[in-house]
């Protein structure tokens, strides 16, 4: 494809510009609310065709270029960490499509290759190897920024970085993610001679640029890279990032080496592109042309229940007909749900299972002392289920996921494809269910038409009373039924829903599956906010008590607004 073709609306950003307003009144969470993420997007089943998907997972290819090939353009420390520290000794693809031009010409780069596929080393390769070239004297300033759209994969891309500087102690990384003390974050990145490499965080990184030391310190980027790009580059960061753009020196007379990175490349991410690549980007795709797009290693089971009040037991089921089959010790498993109160709730039952492996949640409403300590948890785990929201769906790299579980819809296409990579990494194996109530199946059968799935059917019944035992004891009811509310309402239009059919699924989601003896209030406020006045069928209260749990018969819950991830 001839990247500059794609690159006739390209704008200059203004360099000149500075942050705007109070860079301080930012929300706690980097990661965009669920509703921000499906601003302006056509709804999943009406979605444009999307650009190739990517095959899940291969393994490293015997027959591909070795790193000691490079041995003219790496330096030799380098090298030594790649093969006798990290015992890397042959490319990944994409790291063989792409490394030598990234080197030898510094060519700015939009590059899509698998998940798991090594994409990191990939980006982190060159711009290292710039920074050494570049020799400049300690206190230059930053020469490599790296965005992430979430702080867990921040952290990792920063650990992976620095694990590649083991050789060469001179050169430090910082990181710049939300949650955090920012003082302390920023006394990190200016301290002593400041850092050469900053992996951050949309948000965060904004709220940093606030401090004219830190600008400063991009004075001389040499390398630019988005990883997840096509998630940094839609609606919900795309504000932020111009904002980010502005503020560091003018790309031309910079001559910085951008590149961007991701499994999946949907039609904005061209579009876009212009804000962080030149003009003349090459576009390299390590996926040929008619390729399948899912891999066929990895088995796609498909369960489809007709009620709302099924979707617990046929988690459970599945969960434990899987766990069965790979074997209680190496079953490493993430179960993905639509909304934080949804992944509480899964996790709360699941926790309430005998027999199954020890399980934790984690998402946006998760404090981020927490969420380290539940990530570097489940990485060391051998045998665990994580119960997450879209917060580790792209990038995270955890050893040995033997299953992932998608219970409900997934926010779009790639999301599906890239909460699926967390399994069969690195060309291990990996398995899969997708469970969906009817009025959900459109997203199999057209959004994902091009998957073949086997159809499943967990024994469900089975285990039904001793879910209705531990959900009859869940204190959070009227919060989740909220964060049903509101999650289904952004995908009310593909599932051809009117406001009045979305209220009457959610009630029965209420008294099906939550076994709420009443509908559970809301406040007029939240209803507004949800975009709900007028709909008939809910339970509008003056307000709500600010502890209630709105167990069975309560009726409540907190209002906080529509749920976050
Ligand atoms: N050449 C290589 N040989 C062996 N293992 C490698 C090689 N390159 C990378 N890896 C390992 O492969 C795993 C996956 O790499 P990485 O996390 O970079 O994948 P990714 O393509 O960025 O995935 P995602 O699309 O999910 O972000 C990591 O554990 C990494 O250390």
């Amino acid at each position: 494809m001839d990247a500059s073709a794609l690159q006739k609306s390209r704008r200059r950003a203004n360099p000149s510009k500075k942050p705007k307003g109070n860079p301080n009144k930012r929300p706690k969470t980097d990661e965009p609310r669920e509703q921000n993420r499906n601003q302006g997007k056509a709804p999943a089943a009406a979605a444009v065709p999307l650009a190739p998907v990517a095959p899940l997972s291969i393994p490293v290819p015997s027959d591909s270029m070795r790193f000691a090939d490079l041995k003219n353009l790496l330096d030799p420390l380098l090298l030594k960490t790649i093969t006798d520290d990290l015992k890397f000794d042959h490319m990944m693809p994409v790291q063989e499509a792409t490394l030598h031009e990234l080197l030898e010409k510094r060519i700015d780069c939009l590059a899509q290759a698998k998940t798991g596929t090594g994409k990191t080393i990939a980006f982190l390769l060159p711009a290292i190897q710039t920074l050494i070239n570049k020799n400049k004297p300690r206190g230059s300033g930053i020469s490599l920024l790296v965005i992430s759209p979430t702080r867990e994969l921040a952290m990792q891309i920063a650990k992976e970085a620095s694990n590649l500087l083991q050789r060469l102690p001179q050169f430090r990384v910082s990181i710049a993610i939300g949650g955090t003390n920012k003082d302390k974050e920023e006394r990190d990145i200016l301290r002593g001679d400041g850092c050469d490499i900053l992996i951050a965080t949309p948000g965060r990184l904004y709220d940093h640029l606030g401090n004219q030391q830190i600008t400063q310190s991009f004075r001389n980027l040499d390398t630019l890279v988005l990883d997840e790009a096509d998630r940094l580059l839609d609606m919900g960061f795309m504000e932020d990032l111009k904002k980010i753009i502005r503020c560091l020196p003018d790309k031309e007379q910079s001559k910085r080496q951008g590149m961007l990175f991701s499994a999946t490349i949907a039609p904005h991410v061209q579009q876009f592109a212009h804000l962080v690549l030149a003009s003349g980007y090459k576009f390299i795709s390590t996926i040929p042309a008619g390729e399948a797009q899912i891999h066929q290693r990895v088995p796609q089971l498909l369960v489809t229940v007709e009620s709302w009040a099924q979707v617990v037991p046929a988690m459970v089921a599945s969960i434990q007909s899987e766990c069965k089959l790979i074997g209680p010790a190496e079953f490493k498993a993430i179960v993905f749900a639509p909304t934080a109160a949804l992944a509480d709730f899964y996790h709360d039952v699941l926790s309430n299972i005998p027999g199954l492996p020890y399980a934790s949640a984690l998402h946006a409403r998760v404090s981020q002392s927490r969420r380290t300590k539940v990530t570097n948890e489940f990485r060391e785990a051998s045998s665990a289920i994580l119960v997450a929201t879209d917060v580790v769906a792209r990038g995270l790299d955890f050893p040995g996921v033997s299953n992932v579980f998608q219970v409900g819809l997934p926010a779009d296409k790639e999301s599906y494809i890239h909460r699926l990579g967390r399994t069969a990494r690195a060309g291990k194996e990996g398995r899969s269910v997708f469970i969906v109530t009817e009025p959900e199946s459109f997203f199999p059968r057209h959004v994902l038409k091009a998957i073949s799935f086997e159809t499943a059917n967990p024994d469900f019944a089975s285990v039904a009373p001793q879910v209705e035992a531990i959900v009859n004891k869940y204190e959070a009811k009227g919060k989740t039924y909220q964060a049903w509310l509101g999650f289904y309402k952004a995908h009310a239009r593909a599932m051809r829903w009117t406001d009045d059919q979305l209220v009457a699924e959610a009630n029965k989601f209420a008294i099906e599956a939550l076994g709420c003896g009443e509908i559970p209030g809301l406040e007029r406020k939240t209803v507004g906010k949800m975009g709900l006045k007028g709909a008939r069928g809910l339970n509008i209260v003056a307000n709500l008590p600010q502890k209630s749990g709105g167990g069975r018969g309560a009726g409540g819950g907190r209002a906080k607004g529509p749920a976050a991830k």
